[in-house]
């Protein structure tokens, strides 16, 4: 099955069109239980004492789906996986019995109409050859030292391994064929927060496995759960998914569909993704054979649900990726209306899980519309960014900034593995003004491709693989490749055009410095940036990066009149700004939703501090 768009159409036989359905292919929506069914009653397994699951919260405590509060599970019988690689494991049968559930699950979907394809082999796009060159040497222990606050009633304690975490055998299986060897500090705190069914605001930086702690604790929570009655469609042709996953772009989308489809690979749970600029017929095909965890865009998916191919009152599981900026501004309304306004459950039924590197406190406060008495996790301070990531500031006039990333460029060549170029990903404010620094790379013997809002999808899927493989080793972006995109080797970041907002630059140059990896952030910075200076210098301090004195001089002087300066006014100091309940604004209000204490392992203190407005993080650039 094509993982892209742009992949059906090359792969499209000549003649069928994408998109246009034909009966004869057409399926209709086939219940997970079903999906699953052995193919004779005699094939059903008997449950059999193997790994407990007691203990384990499924849900949240008020749940009032039925059986979707499920107050452990006691042991799970022998699957019957099949092809590629043992999934073992087995189903679970509920404590309390009665259910159909878990024991009568047969690991992959694909005994029905389709066979399940095996996500764990190569997709298609070569290793760059300089791969090695940087990014070496994984240090996951690099993230041990930073200090985790969470805050909220009950916190369930964090985790040291997966093994402490009962997430089901398959899962479990998939972890390893990831090569996951243990968690990232916050996979340790999100996975067992989530398992008990408690609504989550998790900040941690970039890089740090944040799409594994939301993922895990929904496909476990699907696979425990059995799902069976709720399940069956009410209207021919819509689908009623489980669990909703959306994200801001429709790259990052296609990533985090990837990754679920790894993560579920023989669980029985079916990930599918919706996104703008894709023929809609095709996932909507998709669609109609099932779909446990959907991911999506919002606008993409507010047209499915505009068509009713799609409704939203099964879902037991919201995550938004990068929620911050799913609440800012420019998708606010289209979150407000998929998540209020259609047939979700609300919090305190369906589990409210919210994901970013970067939370201001404006958007924390409109996210608690959205939760039910939640934690709040922070896995070094809000907005911070890796130690791992070597940022550099250089002064350069506008006018001389294509001469001096050339530069770069050569000097980064000549050091380059068999004068290879590295992956290197230069940030720039406009559509136009990447059109036109990629051509004139090209022209100048540097090949490059570009990805922003004006090309078409099928152009940025190309861009993105042409840029992974290392066929096209420079790609020029705007903030529509700032988030969340996790491309292997990518060893240096150029912020051409640097961004208004602090928060954007954060997400930008973790792009490089991944998962344990080291990378280069390099920033042209000139009289025009002076409003980012300040929290821009006070970043670098507290991630322990070099300032230039320069930098220090205009961070003192400057008025930090716009951007989104959060450091830059009230007084924000080192590891200011974290959970907005601790305000005292905020518990002045009268309102209680935070009664619970807060648990710090490090020495945060209390300044708030952030307070630039934040639309001007909304810019053209985005989808
Ligand atoms: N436990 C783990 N062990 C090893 N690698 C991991 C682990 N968890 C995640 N990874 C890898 O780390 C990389 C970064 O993960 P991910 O993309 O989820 O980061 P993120 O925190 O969501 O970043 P961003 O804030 O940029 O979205 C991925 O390549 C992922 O496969």
């Amino acid at each position: 099955m094509p993982a892209t768009w742009s992949e059906s159409v090359e792969k499209a036989p000549t003649g069928g069109g994408v998109g246009i359905t034909s009966h004869a292919s057409r399926s209709t929506y086939v219940p997970l239980h079903l999906r699953n069914r052995p193919p004779s009653a005699s094939a059903d397994p008997a449950p059999s004492a193997a790994v407990s699951y007691a203990g384990t919260l499924v849900g949240n405590e008020s749940q009032g789906q039925g059986g979707a509060a499920v107050g452990g599970f006691q042991s799970y019988g022998p699957r019957n996986d099949r092809g590629g690689g043992g999934g073992g494991g087995g189903g679970l049968s509920r404590g309390g019995g009665g259910g159909s559930a878990w024991n009568n699950r047969n690991g992959g979907w694909d005994r029905g109409r389709e066979r399940e394809a095996n996500p764990f082999q190569d997709d298609g796009v070569p290793e760059p050859e300089f791969a090695v060159q940087e990014n070496s040497g994984i240090n996951f222990d690099a993230y041990e030292d930073i200090p985790v606050e969470t805050s909220g009633k009950d916190v369930p304690p964090p985790v040291n391994t997966f093994a402490e975490i009962d997430l089901g055998d398959a899962l479990n299986m998939n972890i390893k064929r990831c090569k996951y060897v243990k968690p990232t500090p916050v996979q340790r705190h999100a996975i067992p927060i989530s398992l008990t069914g408690r609504d989550l605001m998790a900040c941690a930086q970039t890089g740090s496995g944040k799409t594994a702690a939301f993922c895990f604790p929904i496909i476990s929570g699907i696979m425990k759960s059995g799902q069976s009655a709720q399940r069956q469609p009410r209207m021919p042709r819509m689908a009623f998914p489980l669990a909703l996953i959306l994200s801001p772009t429709r790259e990052l989308s296609m990533q985090i569909h990837e990754e679920a489809k790894k993560f579920s690979y023989q669980t029985g749970v079916k990930a599918v993704v919706a996104y703008g600029g894709a023929p809609i017929n095709q996932q909507l095909r998709e669609l109609e054979r099932g779909v446990d965890i959907l991911v999506a865009t919002p606008g993409r998916l507010v047209d499915l649900l505009e068509r009713a191919r799609v409704s939203l009152q099964n879902i037991r599981y919201l995550a938004l990726d990068e929620a911050d900026r799913m609440l800012d501004m420019g998708f606010e309304p289209q979150i407000r209306r998929i998540v209020q306004q259609m047939d979700m459950p609300p919090p305190g039924v369906r589990q409210t899980l919210l994901f970013s590197a970067t939370f201001p406190k404006e958007i924390q406060r409109l996210a608690a519309d959205f939760l039910s008495n939640y934690i709040f996790l922070a896995v070094g301070r809000v907005g911070s960014s890796t130690e791992l990531i070597l940022q550099r500031i250089e002064y350069v006039l506008e006018t001389d900034k294509r001469s001096h990333l050339m530069d770069l460029l050569h000097a980064q060549r000549a050091n380059g593995v068999q004068a290879k170029q590295a992956l290197t990903l230069v940030f720039v404010e406009t559509k136009k003004g990447a059109d036109s620094l990629e051509h004139w790379l090209c022209i100048n013997g540097f090949p490059a491709t570009s990805i922003h809002g004006d090309r078409t999808q099928q152009e940025r899927e190309y861009a993105l693989r042409s840029f992974k493989s290392g066929k096209t080793p420079i790609l020029v972006a705007t903030d529509v490749a700032a988030r969340g995109l996790d491309i292997p080797h990518v060893a240096h970041v150029v912020n051409f055009d640097l961004p208004n907002d602090i928060d954007d630059y954060v997400h930008r140059i973790g792009r490089t410095g991944r998962a344990g990896k080291t990378g280069l952030a390099t920033a042209f910075f000139n009289d025009g940036n002076a409003s980012l200076a300040k929290s821009l210098a006070d970043l670098m301090q507290e991630a322990n990066q070099e300032v230039p004195a320069w930098l220090a001089r205009f961070a003192a002087r400057s008025s930090f009149g716009g951007g989104r300066n959060r450091r830059g006014q009230g007084g924000g100091g080192r590891f200011g700004g974290r959970d907005f309940r601790k305000d005292s604004s905020y518990n002045r209000g009268g309102m209680d939703m935070y009664g619970g204490g807060s648990n710090m392992n490090n020495g945060y203190n209390h300044s708030g501090g952030y307070g630039g407005g934040f639309g001007s993080a909304v810019t053209s650039a985005w989808d």
